[in-house]
């Protein structure tokens, strides 16, 4: 069986992407409200003072750092706020557990790009691009703080802004988890009946994956939001609680309807590659999971192996259902099998066979009602 292969079949890119992307929630994360950097923060904007914080030390930060001095210490809020009413930039560890130095000025390579103006925000964005360490700038003069990782330019907003967009993007969230819920409604009857085409499970796919991208979006700002998210992290267990590895299960279905002999990563990263309106586009997303988005292509009768209806059967563990839905290869047949035909299966006893019996008999019943 093909399935998800690991990160190191990325491309060198995407592969730095996803570093920065990570990099990126870690920091968001050790920044959040709540943490004792974050009060260290505050502290200094409220101060009306600046600064300028490497988070992380190394041979190539001590290369392009000159002055200062070692401190060694370990960190707090009091602390930072104190050693940033004095020039110069503050180095901790990546932890922010410890304070190394401050009063040090840094130096970098002056021909790195940026795109900031000020020299304290010039600075901050180069030492990240060079020394791979995250680097937050408080501004004295614009009361922001941001935050350089890599690439990444990411101002830390005040709690309640951030608040307001998690709240429009859960509004997003449960509007596209009803559309969700309906389409996949609908490709269960037709798997139930046998007449699922290649156009159906295009339009769960693609709908599940606008569900993925809002849900990810709400993950970030709930790191972000640190003890200011407990409400938002509820909200979105809510809706995503029954959504599981539901991509997967559908990818594990018809992958090998997908032409071109597709991996399951391919598709999960050619997706996430288009656009927020490239995804509205059903033949975009035929086509950019190597589908033709002809009409004869579309309507084609496509046939899953079982693993989106049996997962949500629940106490039936992953291994069985990847048993199940590789000993039948076709859903219909698992759907046609009494008991003792399921009991013959290696890891299925007479219990589970009747939950799996009984689970199939309900999808259905509740399928052709609906
Ligand atoms: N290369 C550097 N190394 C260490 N500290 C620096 C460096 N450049 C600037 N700073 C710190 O930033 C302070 C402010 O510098 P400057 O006024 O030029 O920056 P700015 O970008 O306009 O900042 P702000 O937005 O806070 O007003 C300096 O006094 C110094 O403490």
């Amino acid at each position: 069986m093909r399935s998800p292969s690991n990160l190191h079949s990325l491309d060198p890119q995407a592969a730095a992407n996803r570093a920065s992307s990570e990099l990126l929630l870690s920091t968001l994360a050790a920044a959040a409200p709540g943490t004792e950097l974050r009060d260290g923060l505050e502290r200094i904007l409220r101060g009306r003072t600046g600064a300028l914080i490497v988070l992380g030390s190394s041979r190539t930060v001590n290369s392009i750092s000159t002055g200062g001095f070692s401190i060694e210490i370990e960190f707090s809020a009091t602390r930072l706020r104190e050693l940033a009413k004095m020039d110069g930039a503050i180095v901790l560890d990546r932890d922010a557990r410890r304070i190394h130095s401050a009063g040090v000025q840094l130096l970098p390579n002056p021909a790195i790009e940026t795109t900031e103006s000020g020299t304290r925000h010039r600075t901050a964005e180069r030492v990240a691009k060079q020394t791979g360490f995250p680097v937050i700038s408080v501004s004295q003069s614009m009361q922001i703080i941001q935050l350089y990782v890599h690439n990444i330019r990411h101002v830390l907003e005040a709690s309640d802004r951030i608040l307001s967009h998690a709240n429009q993007a859960l509004d997003t969230l449960e509007r596209y988890k009803s559309r969700l819920d309906e389409v996949t409604a609908t490709l269960t009857y037709l798997e139930v009946v046998d007449r699922a085409t290649m156009a159906d499970v295009l339009v769960v796919l693609q709908r599940q994956e606008m569900v993925r991208r809002i849900s990810a979006e709400i993950s970030t700002y709930i790191l972000e939001l640190g003890q200011d998210g407990r409400l938002v992290t509820l909200q979105h267990e809510e809706l995503m609680g029954s959504y599981g590895n539901a991509q997967l299960n559908l990818l594990r279905d018809y992958i090998d309807a997908i032409p071109e002999h597709a991996e399951i990563d391919d598709v999960l990263r050619n997706l996430a590659l288009l656009s927020g309106t490239e995804l509205i586009d059903i033949d975009l997303v035929a086509r950019s999971i190597g589908t033709s988005a002809s009409s004869e292509a579309l309507d084609r009768h496509v046939y899953p192996l079982g693993y989106r209806v049996l997962s949500s059967i629940r106490r039936v563990p992953s291994l069985v259902v990847e048993r199940l839905a590789t000993h039948f290869g076709r859903f219909s047949e698992l759907l046609a099998a009494d008991i003792d035909e399921l009991v013959s299966i290696e890891g299925v006893g007479q219990h589970r066979a009747r939950i799996v019996r009984e689970g199939l008999n309900r999808i259905v019943e509740e399928a052709t009602e609906n």
